[in-house]
């Protein structure tokens, strides 16, 4: 960056190039000082205008543990429950063979893929119908992946609670696996909603999911319009956006225009095929990176310049 560039920056703002956590291999931006920009903006603002969209599964938990043991989906969790019939498990992969090349195929418009992921919805929660369920099944499987959450998820998690910033945990999975395991973990504060599929019971028998259905192209604000966490949250227009999945990016679609949006993508598999789209897709792009180190780091701007305007204004009253 040459003299030019530093006389247009105001003294008070941060440069990128001094944000270590950014400035490592692992961590690529397509337009670095976009990233600058929103990250001063956020910086101004304070945690009162921030929140966190986020995805559960393979964003939360890690695409990568250090012994290599495969950490489950929140479906995969629900389906490795023990008292599910036989038949459930055969008819519930035939969908997934049918339906999951039709989710990830690259030449259908989305409006049609739609069509196919509510039918899919559908008769998943069909097959999860007319058999007696308990939740602690889901908590006994669950808490062998409590562990499997990202280094420093629990710092993380209490990063935003302190701050008291609203956190949304988005899963177009099983939200009954998602609450056990963020429960386990000792991280669902009061500032956490998550919002996803949940089981539903009638006459002590399951009776599939509750509405609205959550599927991978309406997991976005959109979906939460009117809603008790959308009035908590509209005003809200400083947001982090995480997800693993291309998909997730849209997350916070539905919020106004005028909303500053940071989007950290965890990229893990098929890194060279991938990373075109990443990059266009998401501002920050993490190269298989098993942390919360980066959105931590953004938190912690955002917590320092808090924490120096709380004392000024002490000091300005005394
Ligand atoms: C209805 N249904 C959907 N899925 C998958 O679950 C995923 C949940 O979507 P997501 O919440 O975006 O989570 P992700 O982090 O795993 O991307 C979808 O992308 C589907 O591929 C499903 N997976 C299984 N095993 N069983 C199901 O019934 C089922
Ligand atoms: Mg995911």
């Amino acid at each position: 960056m040459g003299c030019e560039d530093q006389q247009n920056t105001p003294k008070s703002s941060l440069r990128i190039q001094d944000i270590a956590v950014l400035m490592q291999d692992h961590c690529r931006m397509l337009d670095p000082a976009k990233v600058e920009r929103i990250i001063n903006e956020f910086v101004q603002g304070g945690p009162e205008r921030m929140q966190l969209v986020s995805d559960f599964d393979y964003t939360i938990t890690k695409q990568r543990t250090e012994d290599g043991s495969v950490v489950p989906s929140s479906f995969g969790i629900f389906n490795a429950c023990q008292s599910l019939p036989e038949s459930f498990k055969t008819e519930s992969d035939k969908l997934y063979h049918k339906y999951r090349p039709i989710e990830i195929d690259p030449h259908m418009p989305i409006p049609e893929k739609v069509q196919y992921m509510v039918e899919w919805w559908t008769k998943s929660g069909a097959l999860a119908t007319g058999f007696p369920f308990d939740q602690s099944e889901i908590d006994q499987i669950a808490s062998k992946y409590k562990n499997a959450l990202r280094e420093r998820t629990h710092e993380f998690f209490a990063d935003l609670q302190r701050l008291a910033i609203p956190t949304l945990v988005f899963s177009a999975g099983l939200g009954n696996s998602v609450v056990s395991v963020l429960r386990q973990a000792n991280v669902m504060h009061p500032n956490v909603k998550v919002v996803s599929n949940f089981l539903q019971f009638r006459n002590g028998l399951l009776d599939g999911f509750q509405q609205p259905m959550i599927h991978t192209f309406n997991k976005n604000e959109t979906v939460l319009d009117g809603s008790e966490y959308y009035n908590l949250v509209h005003t809200r227009d400083h947001i982090i956006v995480m997800g693993d999945s291309l998909g997730d990016a849209d997350m916070a679609s539905g919020v106004p225009a005028s909303s500053h949006i940071i989007k950290i993508g965890f990229l893990f598999d098929h890194v060279e095929a991938n990373m075109d789209k990443y990059m266009k897709t998401f501002d920050i792009v993490l190269v298989d990176d098993q942390t919360m180190d980066v959105p931590r780091a953004l938190l912690a701007l955002i917590e320092k310049q808090h924490q120096l305007k709380q004392q000024s204004t002490a000091e300005s009253s005394l």
